[in-house]
């Protein structure tokens, strides 16, 4: 049985700082979530000063969800220099179909060699050339109608895709898990999906990555689990979920983890 718990030792030794380039939405959500979970984030995106940013981090993440042009070449200019050192960066492609800007840089990001893809069923169908992308930000497919794109896109891109839902599956294209847990709550909170990538990218430091990606899926359903037994609602629910973040430890994780090879 795998030990998912010292897959949160390991990063909580490490505390790596994960820099993300992510939307106004999620900037502080994601710091919150980051910083519970037991990394260190930064959140920067400016072009003029992304490259050295990057040089400083153990982890890169990318989500495009309020990007304009200057935030776009700061993208490329972070991945860039995150490929040049082998620093593990994670591609959250939000929204993806909603625009031709979105489409475009998604499909050149993907060619530039992401360790992780991390998106929603609607998300990743999207960027498998199915589907109709869901509605904005928000999945109106279910993660078992994408695990035939998951796979084909991990295979394509050699990274491992993670898709989120009810049940989350997560895959390099070859092995795969499910990850059960979490609450219907967490769709009600804004930007957990996006801070999700956040925590993915602190578990690739040093780590196998479909392990490390597992892992942090099963922290979130763990702790998503718990804030949920007790919320009155989303607003109490996003408070306990930091709580249950931080509450976590490897021990517990190890007995509560619901991950099983699919
Ligand atoms: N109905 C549900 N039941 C349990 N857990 C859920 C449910 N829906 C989503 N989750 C969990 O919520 C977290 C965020 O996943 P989700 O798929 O909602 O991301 P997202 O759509 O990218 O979010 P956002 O774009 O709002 O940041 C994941 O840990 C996922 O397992
Ligand atoms: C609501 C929203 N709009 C752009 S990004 C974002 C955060 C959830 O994905
Ligand atoms: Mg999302």
């Amino acid at each position: 049985m795998t030990d998912w718990g010292s897959h949160l030792s390991t990063m909580r030794a490490q505390a790596p700082l994960v820099l993300n380039i992510t939307n106004f939405v999620a900037m502080n959500v994601m710091a919150n979530v980051l910083l519970a979970v037991g990394a260190s984030p930064a959140m920067a995106h400016a072009e003029e000063e992304i490259a050295e940013i990057t040089a400083l981090s153990g982890a890169l993440t990318i989500n495009f969800g309020t990007a304009d042009a200057s935030w776009m070449r700061g993208i490329f200019k972070a991945v860039e220099t995150a490929q040049a050192r082998d620093i593990p960066w994670v591609f959250d492609p939000v929204a993806v179909a909603v625009s031709q800007l979105r489409r475009d840089t998604a499909a050149r990001l993907l060619e530039m060699g992401p360790a992780v893809v991390r998106g929603n069923a609607s998300e990743i169908l999207a960027m498998a050339g199915q589907g109709d992308g869901g509605k904005g930000v928000d999945a109106t497919d279910g993660v078992a109608e994408a695990e035939a794109a998951a796979r084909s896109l991990a295979n394509r891109s050699g990274a491992v895709v993670a898709v989120t839902g009810p049940v989350d599956f997560v895959t390099d294209g070859d092995r795969a898990y499910r990850v059960a847990g979490g609450h219907p709550l967490m769709p009600q909170v804004t930007a957990l999906g996006c801070a999700l990538t956040g925590v993915v990218g602190a578990f690739l430091p040093g780590q196998p990555r479909l392990e490390g990606t597992a892992a942090a899926l099963a922290c979130y359903a763990t702790a998503g689990e718990r804030a949920g037994a007790g919320a009155a609602g989303p607003g109490s629910f996003a408070v306990a979920f930091l709580d249950a973040l931080a509450a976590l430890t490897p021990a517990d994780l190890t007995a509560a983890a619901r991950v099983t090879p699919a």
